[in-house]
């Protein structure tokens, strides 16, 4: 048996930002095409059963108007609800969020503080309620006890936050259960029903556990927990596999019990601010559009680093590694949104296949492309910093990457020849997510002679800093003021904090409330997760059937040098640790 099927698994996305779910809180701007106003009977009461038959195959209602164009409608939307009569007000509906592994670190510093984020600024729906489920043993008071300690007022600093703390923690309870017993799921409907009141439910399950359990907590919740009358959808988190092939099956073994549209895949990244305002930046611009392709981009860098090392996490990283962790999905995410062609509209199905096609259009990694590296113990200003290999959940003799760069080239007309350099690594010297565009130079520069013979110096450079500090900017030349002519490199900087005041929210509020209102646009579907694992699964055998030995780098520094040589070879300079910076 299948989850029941959801009642409006698609909605469109809108340029501006808007937010209904399907048939839930805030309705979004669709007004009702004109044409349809105007369509005869025979035309509506077809898309009537479309809009009425809505199920998670149907995206859209599609119908051929008088004059030969097609209609189509989302079928999460305002207009296909009110056509099939399906009523949606506010108090006839609930959103059940059962988080699955409410014990562990991701529920408590992540996904319960979301909620609250999302509950504090009015996005949730009026009826609503929290579960959380784990084997551990634990009351109701001691989740919100438990929850109560991570929660953090964004909003609104003030006593009415404490307030708001308490109502959320009102609507949050727990129910312990295996993760592979129906009965225990049957158990969690039971009480799931009685806080749904007989209103129409919708049902999100958030698996925040270890992959080797997804599917049979997906069984059992679809076997004894899913919505009869409304929607279910289910947030997975990552890692989706380790290779090809434990991906491919993980993905079978989901739709034994869901259907793609019931399936999130999270990649928080894609819920960050300025990811998101990626392709806002690119196709909003004429400034930037033209420029963006081979023609004269030199280069593009996406890099990730972090202070910290795997403290804590090692069990599960020796198993990953950063190419994995890192790589495979965050940084291909934001390569595929910065280099894909011009979607046909901002619906998620067209992004995403736009996606698809440049990443399929990426040329097979080559292991000399690739440098990796481990860090190793460090000692600074008295402080010893430990080596990866020092925790005690590692092996002692791990070649499991904490650092990787790699050389990527995309196969087609606007890319070719331009390196796409990644660089991605723990226990460096700084925390920074950043994008950096760096231009040709400029052709019979006159004045080339001010800049010496480093013309690097003076080349354009676009950088998306994605966190922290969130800016975009873009360094020009210009002249210093004055009775000579000496050049200057400076920043256009748009400046988050400055230019918006109001703190930026958290990935996670992005994507549960984009998961609330069925919109697909910032998840992972599932021909995405192929090609990105087709990409890297070859390059990720290799260095583990050669065993090539990560080169040692000190915890706080800037990583291996071989990072460097790689860059040089495409004669490329890292943007983020050269004089440029
Ligand atoms: N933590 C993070 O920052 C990030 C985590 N993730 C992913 O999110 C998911 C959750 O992460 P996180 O909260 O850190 O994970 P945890 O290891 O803390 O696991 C979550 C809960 O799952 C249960 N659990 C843990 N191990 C097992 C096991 N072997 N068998 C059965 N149940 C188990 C435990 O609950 P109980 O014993 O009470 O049942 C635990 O509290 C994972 O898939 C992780 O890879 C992704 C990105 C970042
Ligand atoms: O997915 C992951 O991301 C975090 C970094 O996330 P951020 O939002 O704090 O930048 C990383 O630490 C972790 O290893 C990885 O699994």
């Amino acid at each position: 048996m299948a989850f029941s099927s959801p009642k409006c698994p698609h909605s469109s996305s809108h340029f501006a930002p808007s937010r209904a779910p399907c048939g839930n809180l805030r309705d979004r701007a669709f007004a009702a095409p004109a044409s349809l106003q105007s369509s005869p009977k025979h035309l509506l009461t077809r898309l009537t059963s479309q809009c009425k038959a809505a199920t998670a195959s149907t995206t859209t209602a599609k119908e051929t108007t008088p004059n030969g164009g097609l209609l189509t409608i989302p079928s999460s939307s305002k207009a296909c609800r009110d056509i099939a009569g399906i009523s949606t007000r506010e108090e006839e509906y609930t959103v059940s969020i059962t988080v699955v592994g409410a014990s562990g670190d991701l529920a408590k510093k992540k996904i319960f503080p979301a909620l609250f984020a999302l509950y504090d600024e009015g996005s949730l729906p009026k009826h609503f309620t929290i579960f959380g489920y784990a084997r551990s043993k634990m009351t109701d008071a001691e989740l919100r006890n438990m929850v109560s300690k991570t929660l953090t007022c964004r909003l609104d600093k003030r006593e009415n936050c404490g307030e708001k703390m308490d109502q959320f923690l009102k609507r949050c309870f727990y129910h312990s259960g295996q993760y592979n017993s129906e009965q225990n799921f049957a158990d969690l409907d039971k009480k799931l029903k009685e806080h749904e009141g007989g209103k129409l439910s919708n049902r999100i399950f958030y698996l925040s556990i270890p992959p080797n359990i997804f599917i049979d907590v997906v069984k059992c919740a679809s076997k004894s927990a899913s919505s009869t009358n409304g929607w279910t959808r289910v947030i997975v988190e990552k890692p989706f596999g380790r290779d090809y092939e434990s991906s491919a099956a993980l993905t079978r073994g989901l739709k034994e019990y869901l259907v793609e549209d019931q399936i999130f895949r999270i990649d928080h990244y894609l819920g960050k601010e300025l990811v998101e305002n990626l392709s806002v930046l690119r196709f909003s611009n004429l400034v930037f559009e033209p420029l963006w392709s081979r023609q004269y981009i030199r280069n593009v860098q996406l890099i990730f680093s972090e202070e910290f090392g795997t403290e804590g996490r090692g069990g599960y990283f020796d198993n990953y590694g950063i190419i994995r962790d890192v790589m495979q999905n965050h940084l291909l995410q934001i390569l595929a949104l910065f280099a894909m062609e011009t979607p046909a509209s901002l619906d998620a199905e067209d992004i995403r296949n736009e996606k698809v096609k440049v990443i399929r259009s990426i040329k097979p990694l080559q292991l000399e492309n690739v440098v990796i590296g481990q860090y190793k113990s460090h000692k600074k200003r008295g402080i010893t910093y430990p080596a990866y290999t020092d925790d005690r959940t590692v092996p002692s003799d791990s070649l499991t990457p904490t650092f990787a760069a790699a050389a990527l080239f995309i196969d087609n007309a606007r890319w070719d020849g331009v390196p796409f350099l990644m660089k991605a690594g723990k226990a460096l010297h700084t925390r920074r997510a950043e994008i950096r565009v760096q231009f040709r130079h400029v052709p019979g520069n006159l004045y080339k002679r001010s800049f010496g013979t480093d013309l690097d110096r003076a080349t354009n450079e676009l950088v998306i800093r994605v966190q922290p500090d969130e800016a975009i900017y873009l360094r020009i030349n210009n002249k210093i003021p004055g009775l000579g002519m000496r050049l200057d490199h400076s920043d256009l900087n748009l400046h988050y904090a400055a230019r918006y005041p109001k703190e930026i929210p958290d990935a996670y509020e992005r994507l549960l409330l984009d998961a609330i209102e069925g919109e697909r646009r910032l998840f992972i579907r599932s021909d995405e997760l192929d090609s990105a694992w087709e990409l890297f699964t070859p390059l990720l055998k290799e260095l583990e059937e050669k065993k090539v030995a990560p080169e040692l780098y000190p915890y706080g520094s800037r990583g291996p040098v071989g990072a460097h040589y790689l860059a040089a070879k495409y004669n490329v300079r890292w943007g983020d640790t050269n004089a440029l910076e």
